[in-house]
C-alpha cells in the first residue's frame, strides 16, 4: 500500500519547500478568505512558481462565486480544485478540471451517498462535521462510516497528525491523507518537524504493510 500525503493550508514559500523536500505527494492552498490560511490568487502563483513536476498543486474552495474560481484559474496553475463547500456536481464540474469533492461526515451512509451524487470526481474527501465551520477545524470523526468498497479514491482528512496518521492508514487504508492543523505551530504557518514527522509516519507504515 501506498498512501498519498496532501500538506494543506501553505502560505509561506519555506513550508512549500519544506513540504516538498519531505516527500508530500499534494500542496493544498486556500481560497476561502475566512481561513486564517487564506491565500490571494497572486500571492498563490508565487508560492506555487517552483514546484517540481509530479507534485499536484491543489486549490480549495468553499462555496465560491464560479467568476472567482475563474479568476483563480486564471493567475494560478493549479493542477486539481478541491470543492469543501456545498457545492452541486454540476457546479464542481463546470470548470472543465479535475476536481475532488469533501464532505463532512456525521452519519452513517453519507459517503455512501455522495460516491453517487459525485461520481464524475477524481476523488472524494472525507473531514469532520462541525456546526459552524467547513473544515480545517483539526477535528476528526468516526473512521468506522467509511465504507471499504470505494468507486473512487479516498481521501481522508480531519484531526490527523504524526500521532494518529499510522493508525488512520492502517484502520482506513485510504487513497491519501490530507492535514492541516496536524502540522501547524499556529494557523496558517506550518511546523516543519511537524511536516516531516507525518509524513515520515505515513511512509513508514506504508512500508510495513
Ligand atoms: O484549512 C482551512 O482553513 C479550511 C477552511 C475551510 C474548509 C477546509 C479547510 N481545510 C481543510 O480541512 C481539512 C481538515 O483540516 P485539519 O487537518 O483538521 O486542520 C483538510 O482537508 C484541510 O485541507
Amino acid at each position: 500500500m501506498s498512501t498519498r500525503v496532501k500538506i494543506c493550508g501553505l502560505t509561506r514559500p519555506e513550508d512549500v519547500s519544506a513540504a516538498i523536500s519531505c516527500g508530500a505527494d499534494a500542496l493544498g492552498f486556500v481560497f476561502y478568505e475566512p481561513s486564517p490560511r487564506s491565500v490571494s490568487p497572486g500571492h498563490a502563483a508565487a508560492l506555487i512558481r517552483d514546484i517540481p513536476p509530479f507534485v499536484q498543486a491543489v486549490g480549495l474552495f468553499v462555496n465560491p462565486e464560479p467568476e472567482f474560481v475563474e479568476q483563480v484559474l486564471s493567475a494560478v496553475p493549479l493542477d486539481l480544485l478541491q470543492f469543501h463547500g456545498d457545492e452541486t456536481p454540476e457546479f464542481c464540474r463546470s470548470f472543465g478540471r479535475r476536481w475532488i469533492k469533501a464532505i463532512r461526515v456525521r452519519e452513517e451512509g453519507q459517503i455512501e451517498t455522495a460516491f453517487q451524487d459525485y461520481r464524475d470526481a477524481a476523488g472524494l474527501l472525507v473531514d469532520a462535521w462541525d456546526p459552524d465551520k467547513y473544515g480545517g477545524t483539526g477535528q476528526s470523526f468516526n473512521w468506522q462510516l467509511i465504507p471499504e468498497s470505494r468507486p473512487m479514491p479516498l481521501v481522508l482528512a480531519g484531526g490527523l497528525s504524526s500521532d494518529n496518521v499510522s493508525r488512520a492508514v492502517t484502520q482506513v487504508k485510504p487513497w491519501a491523507v490530507d492535514v492541516s492543523g496536524g502540522v501547524e505551530r499556529r494557523k496558517g504557518i506550518k511546523d516543519i518537524q511537524k511536516i516531516s514527522d507525518f509524513i515520515k509516519e505515513v511512509h513508514r507504515v506504508c512500508k510495513t504493510d
